[in-house]
């Protein structure tokens, strides 16, 4: 067999540690830099990179994860799947981007989460028409840029699998399923493998996370058959085929004697399978988790490496998973307190930790330094008393079932109704205005002290009045402040939380150019003052109309932050949820009359296997209901969902209970509607009628259509009236023009109906 290496990762980081790629690829689309600069700007970043991998003493490295957008779109066109109309362009990368961002003709291809992550991919399209064909060009140049650089270790390419290729995409025009078409896909696949053989690879990685998902019979048999494909190919490199974000073993027993030479088996989200799947094999077992930022416990991971090591051939230590998920580098986060930091790994420090342990495991003389550096971080975690506080603890404790419960839906409707005297069809938005680049540089110019507290308050203030003079305007009849003072819906409140630290520049891509700082939750928590009451009351200052108290819901702080991994998530949902009703309780003492609290990432965190489904939907649940049962029944409860497609999770809508569910619906309207008529769902619902992520205005006639179609879904009384999702991402003349369509598409099906009612 191919000589086996030691030590690897799955996969990197590719925005570049300052947002390089970011900044590159904005300057691209705003016609400030030519393709040859956003080329250089990538080669830049992945020569940097494969360096510090060599550097760090890794002995295989991974090329081709590095994408200009996103590596699923990369494999559409990788198999000449890219659909027709974004193909007729002079430059292909300019199809490219309008198949990831659309442009002022075309539609965009769906945007959708990757697995459980918080990582968006672009669904490809495969229809019957679709006529796959091989395009390895940039995955080769890839390669022999990497052997340029004469690293001395050997270059793996990766590649996403067939099976996954085909469990992400989204069929149009045919019903059949589109694994049927795996075996259209073998031939290119093999005959890639050989032209990666030819290329000097003696290792390609195929990921294939869609088999740590259920599979039917047929479909395991389908994955088997393209294996026994693959690994029947004439000329190839050694395939290691990669798992992860769960357990594949059904898959991975299926697989075993179709000549596959490598496992990536993730065993921080999975486990090892068992012994007669890894005999013979090469297992690069992730034990250094891809996704969280905890440093590696040695003993435990030292001894599933060794268990591994009883079974397998040979084994490599690896990460669990890409590190596409973790910021580059602790190194650019001086200003995190000393202990936190002593328990954190980024990517760098995973690389270094990654050699350490197979150092380690090759029976070192002294424990690697990294190790000893661990051991030392974790004894001081164990110890630190804002990891168990009492007063938390004590409190959820003392939680019983009414601490959940609100009083009957029809009776709250009945007392909201009264304080609020709201029309038919009420409009409203959902939280966000446009982010613009004076927000955001009023806010970095309070980080760099160019301005005071007190300037930057006015300024968002004066953000604030905008905001509310534009929907008073537009006639909207439940307003927003629009949120300026956020730098981001789950980083702001990790910030005024404690239990959480934040970081400065640990960027991680969300998608395309867009990217976040995922919060570490690394405590209990507790909220030492109000959040964002002084804002939310200033806002209700002035206007006479309700202004919407706004927060973020415990699942969705939860799954958008780096989680403590020394307690169940079902804990620090709960304790996230207290903080959160405290808020709500504090909000209406102020005398804010509606409050929503967004759950977008409801969806995402939904366990991939469905045996976990219903406990997880129980927790998530129960913390939402936990965080906003506090308030009295008159004060009308709102919530937000976006990002997905809900079948899986409907009951769970049903169960959160809020007054009001504005909910993603532009491209699937009725769909989502009937599927809450079918669980008895009987309370407030609006379905976005336009889509926030496309700069199209939407006309009042569409507009119209859609409420009149979900008018046959839902009774007037029960429907709202509002966007997909917040306009953070949006500018200010598209805001402006789509909003005011949207008031006359309601005020139009409001005063229809008012005549036929001989109102
Ligand atoms: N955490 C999270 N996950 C999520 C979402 C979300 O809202 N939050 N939504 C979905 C994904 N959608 C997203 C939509 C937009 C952005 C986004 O716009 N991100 C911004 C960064 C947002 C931010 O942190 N802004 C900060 C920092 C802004 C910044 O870059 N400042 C410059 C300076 C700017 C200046 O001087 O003008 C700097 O620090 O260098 C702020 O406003 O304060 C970006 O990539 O550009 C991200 C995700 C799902 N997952
Ligand atoms: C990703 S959901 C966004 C909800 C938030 N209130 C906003 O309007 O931006
Ligand atoms: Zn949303």
């Amino acid at each position: 067999m191919t000589e086996p290496f030691t030590a690897t990762v799955l996969g990197l980081p590719r925005i570049g540690p300052k947002r390089e790629l970011k900044k590159a690829l904005e300057a691209y689309w705003a016609g400030d830099l030519t393709s040859d600069e956003l080329a250089a700007t990538g080669r830049a970043l992945r020569e940097t990179q494969l360096r510090g991998l060599a550097d760090a003493g890794l002995d295989s490295v991974p090329v081709g994860t590095f994408s200009r957008y996103d590596q699923v779109l990369d494999t559409a066109v990788l198999l000449g799947a890219l659909p027709e109309r974004y193909t007729g362009f002079a430059d292909p990368l300019d199809g490219y981007f309008a198949a990831a961002r659309g442009t002022d003709e075309l539609a965009p291809l769906e945007m959708t989460k990757w697995f459980d992550t918080n990582y968006h991919y672009i669904v490809p399209e495969i229809s019957p028409g679709t006529q796959f064909s091989l395009h390895p060009e940039t995955l080769l140049a890839e390669l022999a840029e990497a052997d340029a650089l004469e690293l001395g270790v050997p270059a793996r390419p990766v590649v996403l699998g067939p099976v996954t290729f085909l469990r992400l995409s989204k069929a149009v025009g045919s019903d059949a399923p589109l694994l049927d078409r795996l075996e259209e896909l073998v031939p290119l696949y093999a005959d890639l493998l050989a032209r990666l053989a030819d290329a000097g690879a003696a290792w390609v990685q195929i990921d294939e996370p869609a088999l740590v998902t259920d599979l039917s019979g047929e479909e395991l048999a389908q994955v088997r058959r393209t294996y026994d494909g693959l690994a029947g190919a004439q000329q190839r490199p050694a395939i290691l085929l990669a798992t992860y974000f769960g357990r594949a073993d059904e898959a991975l027993r299926e697989l075993h004697d179709t000549g596959i030479e490598g496992l990536a088996i993730d065993l921080v989200a999975g486990a090892l399978p068992p012994p007669e799947v890894l005999r013979g094999k090469h297992v690069v077992a992730g034990v250094v988790d891809g996704r969280n930022v905890w440093r590696t416990d040695p003993d435990r991971a030292l001894d599933a490496l060794e268990t591994a090591r009883a079974h397998a051939a040979s084994v490599a230590v690896s990460t669990s998973c890409s590190l596409l998920h973790v910021p580059y580098a602790l190194a650019a986060e001086p200003g995190l307190d000393a202990r936190l930091r002593s328990w954190l790994a980024f990517g760098s420090e995973k690389v270094r930790e990654v050699r350490a342990l197979a150092d380690a495991l090759a029976g070192a003389d002294h424990e690697p330094a990294e190790l000893e550096l661990t051991r030392a971080g974790l004894a001081s975690r164990r110890d630190d008393p804002r990891l168990h506080r009492e007063d938390v603890r004590d409190r959820l404790a003392a939680l019983g079932e009414d601490d959940r419960r609100r009083l009957p839906a029809d009776e709250r409707r009945a007392l909201q109704a009264e304080r609020l005297d709201l029309p038919l069809l009420p409009t409203t938005t959902i939280g966000s205005y446009p982010q613009t680049a004076q927000i955001r540089s009023a806010r970095a110019d309070l980080r760099r002290g160019r301005i005071d507290q007190g300037e930057y308050v006015a300024r968002m203030r004066a953000e604030i009045d905008a905001v509310l003079e534009l929907q008073e305007g537009l006639g909207l009849d439940v307003l927003v402040h629009g949120e300026p003072e956020r730098n981001d819906m789950v980083q702001f409140f990790a910030e005024r939380l404690e239990g959480f630290a934040t970081t400065s520049a640990g960027w991680v891509q969300s998608y395309g150019s867009r990217c976040v700082r995922p919060p570490i939750l690394f405590g209990d928590v507790a909220r030492p003052e109000p959040m964002t009451v002084d804002w939310i009351s200033y806002a209700s200052s002035r206007t006479s109309k309700p202004v919407k108290g706004m927060l973020t819901g415990p699942v969705t702080i939860l799954a958008w932050s780096f989680v403590r991994d020394d307690q169940p998530l079902a804990a620090s949902a709960d304790q996230v949820a207290l903080a959160i009703r405290d808020e709500t309780l504090d909000l209406e003492q102020a005398g804010t009359a509606v409050i929503q609290v967004d759950e977008p990432a409801l969806r995402e965190l939904l366990p991939l296997r469905r045996a976990e489904r219903p406990a997880y939907l129980d927790w998530a649940v129960g913390a939402f209901r936990l965080a906003t049962s506090g308030v009295a029944d008159a004060t009308q409860v709102h919530t937000h969902l976006c990002y997905s497609e809900f079948g899986d999770v409907i009951e769970a809508i049903a169960g959160l209970d809020a007054d009001v569910t504005s909910i993603e619906a532009a491209r699937s309207h009725m769909e989502v509607l009937e599927d809450l008529n079918e669980v008895g769902f009987d309370l407030g619902v609006g379905p976005g009628v336009y889509d926030i992520h496309s700069p199209r205005v939407p006309s009042v006639a569409e507009i119209e259509t859609s409420l009149r179609e979900a008018l046959r879904a839902v009774p007037a009384e029960r429907l709202w009236v509002n966007p997909d999702c917040g306009l953070k991402t949006r500018s200010s003349a598209e805001v402006g023009a789509s909003l005011a369509n949207l008031v006359a598409a309601a005020r139009a099906v409001r005063s229809a109906r008012e005549v036929r009612a001989g109102r």
